[in-house]
């Protein structure tokens, strides 16, 4: 699907989803469990794959006809060997997290995903499942999925880079509750995308398990069983979604009106940074974190520098609003942006470009020399990237004339009904 978007003004409230890691992880967590309810999930493709791959472990996932919540009876501990190959189609947070569950079981467990999760980096994780006694390995010998899994992991001692994926260490926290020995991570390299393993502390907690910080990294002592107080778990709103809805009210508001988003109470996320941001460049917002409401009025947004180390998935939002601004804003510490579901450093470069906008890319920097010219409309390439997608409709809002997103429909990753929130707000757009 191709999705147009004219140069429109937004106003008026909407609702963020519930979070995409949250949801992973409740999932997840209620399967290792018996029976567990999780209220305000995210009904999403990624959350999805999470869903069936409790399901081929052993255990079930019922949805509530309005996707309210989900009742999970879980595999109990153990995961079952399942019957088929897990395919997790586009989602890390799936691979990751079922290749250290997977690891657990009494047999080979096999998953693999689309072209894109194909390309991704496995190989430490795969690595520190052999370390610890476990079967872990890519059928191409190059780190990347398919994958295959299994051995009945013990646990142990492991030592495991921290700049490539934060993913690694939370599968491993998770799957080490249920082992007999439980795991202890060292860290080889400093930690990036440090929030999510925080994310990862929270669930578990809430689930009744207990896992911490050391000196060296993490650990989980085994023999725990998961189970949320009184049943129930519930998800928070997401703050990587809500940051293209308060990008929009920054550079696209109505002069007399804002746009209000719900959903916004705080939790561990490090991506509610995006509200430090927006105000480091000149916007006005306000957060009610009671009420868990955001309100962000137009504004002429100024140049800034982010260290993106913590808030990976912030980069494509903070390079659209880069490009908008007056003057230079520089995304510092993104290597890791790389490994996503596309080269996104590269990715918001290029695209970007085909709209005008001045950009200089290296390494682990990019740069967008912003208010050097006026965003224009062109066709711009999603890259099968929901992220990519929902950066470039926020550009499209103050773009001149029309500028056609293709690939739209990849925004049912994390953010299924984005564009109905953007028409909601009153942008003008057309689903081709
Ligand atoms: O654990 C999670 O829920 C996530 C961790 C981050 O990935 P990395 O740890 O690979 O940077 C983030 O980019 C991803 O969208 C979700
Ligand atoms: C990178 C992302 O997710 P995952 O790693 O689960 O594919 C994302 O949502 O931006």
């Amino acid at each position: 699907m191709d999705v147009t978007i004219s140069n429109s003004r937004v106003s008026g409230r909407t609702r963020a989803p519930p979070s995409k890691s949250y949801t992973h992880r409740a999932v997840l967590a209620a399967g290792y469990g018996d029976e567990a309810t999780v209220r305000d999930p995210l009904v999403s493709a990624d959350t999805k794959a999470t869903m069936r791959a409790v399901e081929a472990f052993g255990g079930s996932v019922e949805r509530a006809e309005d996707d309210s919540h989900l009742v999970v009876e879980g595999f109990g501990g153990r995961p079952g060997v399942p019957d088929d190959v897990v395919n997790c189609e586009n989602s890390g947070t799936t691979m990751r997290l079922v290749t250290a569950c997977g690891a657990l079981a009494d047999g080979l467990v096999v998953l693999t995903g689309d072209d894109s999760l194909r390309s991704r980096p496995q190989g430490p994780l795969l690595s520190a499942i052999e370390d610890l006694g476990g079967r872990g390995e890519s059928t191409r010998r190059n780190g990347q999925a398919p994958l295959v899994v299994g051995g009945a992991t013990r646990g142990g001692r492991v030592a495991i880079p921290g700049d490539v994926s934060s993913q690694y260490i939370t599968a491993l926290l998770m799957a080490g509750a249920v082992t007999d020995e439980g795991i202890e991570i060292e860290l080889e390299t400093e930690l990036k995308s440090a929030p999510y393993v925080d994310i990862t502390l929270e669930v578990l907690a809430d689930f009744g398990v207990e896992a911490e910080r050391t000196d060296e990294g993490f650990a989980v002592e085994g023999g725990q069983s998961y189970a949320p107080e009184g049943g129930e778990y519930a998800v928070p709103g997401d703050f990587s979604s809500m940051s293209y809805l308060l990008a929009a009210g920054a550079v696209a508001a109505e002069a007399d009106d804002a746009v209000v988003v719900e959903g916004a109470r705080p939790s561990a996320q490090g991506d509610s940074a995006i509200v430090d941001i927006l105000e480091s460049m000149g916007a006005e917002v306000s957060w009610d974190r009671e009420a868990g409401e955001i309100t962000v009025p137009r504004a002429d947004l100024t140049g800034t520098t982010v260290d993106v180390g913590d808030t990976p998935d912030l980069l494509p939002t903070i390079a659209t609003l880069g490009a908008v601004a007056d003057g230079d804003t520089v995304v510092e510490n993104c290597e890791h942006v790389r490994y996503k579901e596309t080269d996104r450093v590269s990715a918001m470069a290029e695209e970007l470009e085909k709209m005008g906008a001045s950009v200089t890319e290296e390494r682990d920097r990019l740069t967008v020399h912003g208010g050097e010219t006026t965003l224009t409309g062109a066709r711009v390439d999603g890259r099968h990237d929901h992220r990519i997608v929902m950066s470039l409709a926020v550009a499209g809002l103050v773009a001149e004339g029309e500028t056609t997103v293709e690939g739209a429909e990849h925004v049912d990753v994390s953010f299924p009904n984005f564009f109905d929130s953007m028409a909601s707000l009153g942008v003008e757009l057309r689903r081709e």
